[in-house]
């Protein structure tokens, strides 16, 4: 695989490019055989890891996705996750070179509420990319053994996922959006804190017009995903927030509320007959149930950011845990 090469001068003028977004220029030095050391269009991660120092052989499976297994193994003497790229997938040299792309994004990605990329494993035949390992598995597990969550460890895991989301679409010269935030795509950590992981669907979002950040396209899983996706739309950032909306609801209720029903019929009536999960429960605190409506909400401009939200959250946090030190205090009077 070759390396570019962090800091080659001859080739940075079309990161610089790209970053401030000259669509033209970008397009006469790529002409030229211009390359983008940055990582925006990287063809190489920076980081490989020689596929000898990890034990491929004592792996223990862990999970599998729709890309390829997840795998237990040893790197350096530490546990990290090994996620295997199947054969069929990244046989493919377009679909190989925007994976890298991904991970080369990824890897300069540094936030606590984000799952640590480590490097892609040097191997003559395979694509594999070692993340961080998290031990307690991801948000769906918990739900399934858990079921409902208590009212403030809902509210602190969607405060986890939302300060992730946010690093994501602060994220410069461009935003990144998720496109695939789902319960599985959330992981935990030992203290307890969730982490947002998997980027191989996310994007750079390349346009940006008057009203915002704009992409066109169709990923994700249809279970989360917001109505202009499955209409296949223009869509942008807010798209997450949609999904977020569905975790957080799910988190309350003990996983998705319409198990049996067909995710793709589910996404059908979310877009075109404004469908969304019931909140008349008792369970969601009032302001709650405010902040799922507009996080869901049919226009897509009408979503909070994901800074708008953990504001919101702090503040429903806060009133809750002082709330829960006063029925304390009132039991220890009593
Ligand atoms: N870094 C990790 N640490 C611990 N477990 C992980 C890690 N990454 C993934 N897993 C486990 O492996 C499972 C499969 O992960 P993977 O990301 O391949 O697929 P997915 O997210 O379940 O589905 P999809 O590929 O459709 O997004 C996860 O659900 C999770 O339980």
């Amino acid at each position: 695989m070759e390396d570019h090469g962090l800091h080659s001068s001859s080739s940075k003028p079309l990161s610089d490019a790209r970053s401030f977004g000259h669509v033209d220029i970008c397009r006469i030095l790529e002409a030229h055989g211009g390359i983008d050391p940055v990582g925006l269009d990287s063809q190489a991660p920076y980081y490989e890891i020689d596929h000898t120092e990890v034990n491929m052989t004592d792996r223990i499976l862990i999970g599998e996705g729709a890309y390829g297994e997840v795998y237990l193994v040893r790197w350096r003497g530490t546990e990290v996750a090994a996620k295997t790229i199947r054969s069929s997938i990244a046989s493919n040299q377009t679909v190989k070179e925007n994976f890298l792309k991904e991970l080369a994004l990824w890897q300069k990605l540094r936030h606590p509420n984000i799952v640590q990329f480590l490097g892609v494993l040097k191997h003559p035949d395979r694509l594999i990319f070692i993340t961080e390992y998290l031990q307690n598995g991801s948000l769906y597990d918990i739900l399934k053994r858990k079921g409902r969550l208590d009212t403030l460890s809902a509210v602190a895991y969607a405060l986890d996922i939302a300060r992730g989301m946010n690093y994501l679409h602060q994220h410069k010269p461009r935003a990144i959006i998720h496109r695939d935030l789902t319960p599985r795509n959330v992981l935990q950590d030992e203290a307890g804190r969730l982490k947002v992981t998997d980027f191989g669907l996310s994007k750079i979002v390349q346009e940006k017009d008057a009203h915002g950040y704009r992409m066109t396209g169709g990923t994700g899983s249809y279970r989360y995903m917001a109505p202009e996706v499955f209409r296949r739309e223009s869509y942008g950032k807010s798209v997450d927030v949609f999904s977020f909306a569905l975790i957080v609801h799910e988190m309350f209720q003990g996983g998705p509320s319409n198990k049996g029903e067909d995710p793709e019929k589910l996404a059908d009536k979310r877009a075109y007959e404004d469908s969304r999960p019931s909140v008349s429960s008792h369970v969601y605190p009032e302001p709650i149930k405010l902040l799922l409506r507009e996080c869901w909400h049919k226009n897509p401009d009408r979503r909070p950011s994901f800074e708008d939200i953990i504001l919101q959250l702090e503040i429903i946090q806060e009133r809750l845990q002082q709330k829960a030190l006063a029925s304390c205090c009132s039991c220890v009077v009593l």
